[in-house]
């Protein structure tokens, strides 16, 4: 077991009253913008000075794999690198995988992202339980034994989501309300005031029509709570405690584009000056 688990991390990130998460999605002309190449070195030079800038001053970074994927093995030799040098930083990092599959090469997935170890190792990631909320088993492991996070999708904030995430299952919950319910029930030892498994909510939606009740009092623990949506897709950090309610406790509220663009100068600035607006809308929830 690890002495310092996502769990406990996370919980002190909130009681320090952090509660932004940079994305790293190093998008081409967000490149282009930085003076940099649409290329391995342009990505991990962007992830490396955002994980600069967010040490000590966000909760976390998330690096969007997919900005990574895109080329290939060095691309991965990049993200290894921004992994690295998070770690190092004492930074909470959230692999944005979205990985899902049968309980089996889940499994491994989990295995890539969340091993101690492991150069792709992550404190959590997320995931899609399309395949059912079970399928997920592989992860469980890895959250209980080593201290381990990961983030569920369940109500994301793009528009076209809507049609199978507000869907109602055979036992009346919509999926999105299921998905935040399983995670709840999910328990682990590592769990103290947050929870270890948390979920994917998009700060763009009315999770009322999600069949999500934000007007409860926080649980304990707490649901952590990823929040895209903030900034370029056009949620304002400002309104997070309203959208989120009794959630917004232990939410992390994430902005990528809108931070990265302006280049790295200034850069460090937008970071700080996001997470003291974050900080700031939450004080009714804060600890
Ligand atoms: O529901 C979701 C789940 C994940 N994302 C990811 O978050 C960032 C958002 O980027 P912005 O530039 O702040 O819009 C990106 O990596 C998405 O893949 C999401 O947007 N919505």
């Amino acid at each position: 077991m690890t002495a310092r688990n996502f769990s406990q991390r996370l919980g002190a990130e909130f009681a320090a009253k952090r509660h932004l998460c940079v994305g790293i999605d190093p998008h081409a002309p967000l490149l282009a913008e930085w003076g940099l190449g649409n290329d391995p070195a342009g990505a991990e030079r962007m992830g490396r000075d955002v994980v600069a800038a967010a040490a000590g001053v966000a909760a976390c970074v998330k690096p969007q794999i997919a900005f990574f994927e895109r080329f290939g093995s060095a691309g991965f030799v990049a993200l290894e690198r921004v992994l690295a040098d998070a770690r190092e930083a004492g930074l909470l990092v959230i692999a944005d995988v979205k990985r899902g599959d049968i309980g089996s090469s889940f499994a491994a997935y989990a295995e890539a992202w969340l091993s101690p170890g492991s150069p792709l190792e992550a404190d959590a990631m997320t995931v899609a339980a399309y395949q059912g909320f079970g399928s997920l088993s592989g992860a469980f492991k890895l959250i209980r034994e080593h201290g381990k996070g990961m983030f569920v999708l369940a109500a994301t904030s793009n528009p076209e989501a809507r049609e199978v995430q507000r869907a109602v299952r055979e036992d009346g919950r919509t999926v999105a309300q299921a998905m935040v319910e399983d995670a709840v029930a999910f328990t682990s030892p590592h769990d103290n005031h947050v929870n270890s498994v948390g979920v994917v909510l998009g700060a763009t939606l009315t999770l009322a029509d999600f069949g999500i009740d934000v007007t409860l009092p926080p649980a304990s623990p707490a649901i952590p709570v990823l929040a895209p949506g903030f900034g370029h897709q056009g949620a304002s950090i400002e309104n997070a405690a309203e959208t989120f309610g009794g959630l917004g406790w232990a939410l992390l509220a994430n902005e990528s584009r809108s931070v990265l663009t302006g280049g790295s100068d200034g850069l460090a600035e937008r970071v700080r000056r996001r997470s003291d607006t974050i900080a700031k809308a939450l004080v009714p929830q804060a600890v």
